[in-house]
């Protein structure tokens, strides 16, 4: 799977940890930076992740900062970006069974590394489930759809 990565300067180190790793499953990662420690701005970082979706360059996204919150504002800001920021494997699993999240963001601050990992492997095989999750997921892109209740 082709997976852009994102990070601003609190990010990058996990950021790096973590292009290696997917690598080392078999995936493709893209990594569009940052790629060092100077301080950058974290809107312009969590928009190239959710770009990469849009234009169809990757698959998925994984973006990190700080705490997760800024990047994934960014990124959501984006129609072709669902992002969740996680910190646990269980919250990576259900935004892909009931979401169908193209994207994820780590707080590199707040996690540790093997949960980061397990963060990413949750998210990357993990299926969407489909059925009724179906329109809701729909409807994210026009909140004001109205449907019958599911
Ligand atoms: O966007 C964030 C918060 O929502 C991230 O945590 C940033 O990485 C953080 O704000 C950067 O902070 P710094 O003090 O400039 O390193």
């Amino acid at each position: 799977m082709r997976i852009a990565f994102t990070a601003d300067h609190a990010g990058v180190d996990l950021k790096d940890l973590l292009v290696a790793f997917v690598r080392e499953a078999g995936h493709e990662p893209i990594d569009l930076g940052t790629n060092s420690h100077d301080s950058v701005d974290y809107p312009r970082f969590g928009a190239l992740m959710a770009e990469a979706l849009a234009d169809g360059r990757a698959e998925r996204g994984i973006t990190v900062c700080g705490s997760g919150i800024g990047v994934a504002i960014a990124a959501n800001r984006n129609p072709a970006c669902r992002c969740a920021q996680v910190a646990e494997p269980l919250s990576a699993t259900l935004a892909r069974q009931h979401n169908d999240c193209n994207a994820i963001a780590l707080g590199a601050r707040l996690i540790g590394t093997e949960m980061a990992k397990a963060c990413v492997t949750a998210f990357l095989d993990t299926d969407f489930l489909g059925g009724r999750h179906t329109h809701r997921v729909e409807q994210l892109a026009n909140p004001s759809t109205e449907t019958e209740p599911a």
